[in-house]
């Protein structure tokens, strides 16, 4: 067993984490931090978690869960995983950071879209970026893992293939993503109440949402070149799911058949990457509470673009699944272990 400590324990993906890892058969959960719920039982904040977790809540300093853990989760907002992260490295000890912190090669970028200085540009550039269909051998080794973005998850998987077999007009990527209100994170804020987001529909960070440059570090990296991509997400009244639709122009003839086996040769090893059947779009219900990601696309010969469809959830395969399935890489384990089970759909 490995004794894994999560710091923002009772957040969404915090929780989501929990729920997880108390059904992983080799983790052992050894310290939850909480400042709001600190002396509270974690399944008195989420009562889901009944029988599955006896933890209490604790104010714990980074140190004291350090010293119990050998692996750490951060699942905090930006801006704290720096001094953590340095701390865990000096004792040995992993880190997976479920925020955005260590997710940029050149934290100029962070630094331009985050609005805060990054405190640690080496730390930044030794973190393996956590999306383990890409990146899966980099991960096994890693000490410090950035897992990635919710939005940047969906449209990475949906993208890859084609990219890297070079279909696609690089400069022609226009992506339109659905979030539901769970991916704000716990958070009182007026835009996240019921009665705003209830039968409402509407795009949000138009034109510079900060997952814009995290998907082009992928995708450029992917095709060997700079990509620079359209991308609006919109909040939906949903809790849970990430819908992305895609649509890039296609340079090489190709059909959609051929295309279909590009993407299953390249999805060969991955446990969770599912290309649907033709014309089976995917839904997010189908994914929901999973780590899957469903894809599916087809070619519209009137235009000659491609139109893509991804769909996961953001707490599992968007966050905490994903955290998971890295640990489980870390760890030389099964890359599916403990996560293996479909969504909740009836
Ligand atoms: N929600 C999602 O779908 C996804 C989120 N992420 C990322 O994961 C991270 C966590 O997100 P999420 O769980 O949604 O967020 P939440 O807001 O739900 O939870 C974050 C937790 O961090 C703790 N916290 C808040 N402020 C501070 C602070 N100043 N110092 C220390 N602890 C603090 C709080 O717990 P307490 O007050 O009890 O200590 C809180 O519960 C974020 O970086 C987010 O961007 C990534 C992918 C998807
Ligand atoms: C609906 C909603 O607000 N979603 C969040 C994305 C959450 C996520 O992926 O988190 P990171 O902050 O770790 O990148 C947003 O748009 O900021």
């Amino acid at each position: 067993m490995v004794k894994v400590g999560i710091i923002g324990a009772t957040g969404y993906t915090g929780a989501e984490l929990v729920r997880l890892a108390s059904r992983h058969p080799r983790v052992e959960l050894v310290a939850l931090t909480s400042q709001t719920f600190s002396g509270q039982e974690m399944a008195r904040v989420y009562p889901s978690l009944y029988g599955f977790c006896s933890h209490t809540c604790k104010n714990f300093s980074p140190e004291e869960v350090l010293s119990q853990a050998e692996v750490v989760f951060l699942a905090l907002p930006h801006g704290h995983a720096v001094p953590i992260a340095e701390e865990a490295l000096r004792r040995g000890v992993r880190v997976i950071d479920l925020g955005a912190d260590l997710r940029f090669r050149d934290v100029r970028v962070y630094e331009e879209w985050y609005g805060i200085k990054h405190p640690n540009p080496e730390l930044a550039a030794r973190a393996v970026y956590g999306l383990p269909e890409i990146h899966r051998e980099e991960i096994a080794s890693a000490q410090v893992v950035a897992n990635p973005g919710c939005y940047p998850t969906s449209v990475i998987l949906a993208l890859a293939p084609l990219i890297k077999g070079g279909y696609g007009e690089l400069e022609s990527i226009v992506i339109d993503a659905k979030s539901g209100v769970s991916g704000a994170g716990r958070k009182t804020e007026i835009a996240y109440l019921f009665t705003e987001c209830n039968e409402n529909l509407h795009p949000y960070g138009v034109a510079r949402h900060r997952h814009t440059p995290e998907i082009e570090q992928e995708l450029s990296l992917i095709a060997g070149q700079e990509v620079r991509v359209s991308f609006t997400p919109h909040l939906v009244p949903i809790t849970r799911g990430i819908l992305s639709t895609i649509y890039v122009n296609l340079k090489v003839q190709v059909s959609e058949e051929e295309l279909r086996q590009v993407y299953e040769e390249f999805y060969r090893e991955a446990p969770f990457v599912k290309l649907l059947p033709p014309g089976l779009w995917p839904h997010t219900r189908w994914v929901y509470g999973s780590n899957f990601c469903h894809i599916n696309f087809t070619l519209d010969r009137r235009t000659g673009r491609l139109i893509l469809a991804s769909a996961i959830d953001n707490l599992t395969k968007g966050a905490s699944g994903q955290a998971l399935q890295n640990l489980n890489l870390m760890f030389g384990w099964p890359e599916a272990l403990g996560l293996d089970y479909p969504g909740l759909s009836p």
